[in-house]
């Protein structure tokens, strides 16, 4: 990356308009936590981070899921550090064995939610017992792919822009940026 490309990355975490601070994700997680907790804690699940995004979602909320699971990730990826998406790539399946057991899917957001459908999917065809799915944040738009898509499990909702922080990214950067953020134009 130059010099050039480096400082557009830093211009953008200063222009954006901050939608939601660290203490309101905060909070938002600590309810997803007490709804997860309520449907799942005798249900043995396996949980699946979604690599890259579901990164920092996934490790502030396990820490508060307090009954026994197994964590695990898998990565697929659909907007490739762009900001727009395309087909899912799958880079790495699930990485733990799932048949008959519960699988708690975690994302940092669903958008148009292909990419969860077809996760889900994946994980209802290889024999999970049950799928569900907790994303941190949900886009109030009407291009979803399928109508009325949700998360069992969410923590906000957002306006339709392109957001990055808490896992999400702008072009690669600023997954670790402390609150979520709208690029300024997007
Ligand atoms: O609902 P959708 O429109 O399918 O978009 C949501 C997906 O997009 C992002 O992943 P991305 O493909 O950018 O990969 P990343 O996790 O590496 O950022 C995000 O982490 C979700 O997995
Ligand atoms: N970083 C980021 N990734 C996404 N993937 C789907 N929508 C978004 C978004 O708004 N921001």
């Amino acid at each position: 990356m130059t010099q050039v490309e480096l400082d557009e990355i830093k211009q953008i975490y200063q222009e954006a308009d901050l939608l939601f601070s660290s203490e309101q994700v905060d909070q938002a997680i600590n309810h997803m936590a007490e709804a997860i907790s309520a449907s799942l804690s005798e249900q043995n699940p396996v949980v699946f981070c979604v690599m890259n995004g579901g990164l920092v979602i996934t490790g502030q909320l396990l820490t508060r899921l307090n009954f026994p699971l197994e964590a695990s990730y898998l990565h697929a990826t659909r907007y490739r550090n762009t900001t727009s998406g395309h087909s899912l790539e799958w880079k790495v399946p699930p990485m733990s064995a799932f048949r008959g057991r519960p699988v708690l899917i975690v994302d940092d957001i669903l958008d148009e939610g292909h990419t969860l459908v077809e996760i889900m999917d994946h994980c209802r065809r290889e024999g999970a017992s049950a799928v569900y799915a907790a994303v941190l944040i949900d886009k109030r738009h009407d291009r979803k792919a399928q109508p009325g898509l949700k998360a069992e499990f969410t923590g906000l909702e957002i306006e339709d822009r392109y957001i990055f922080g808490y896992g999400m990214d702008y072009k690669g950067y600023w997954r670790n940026a402390p609150g979520i953020f709208a690029v300024k134009g997007l």
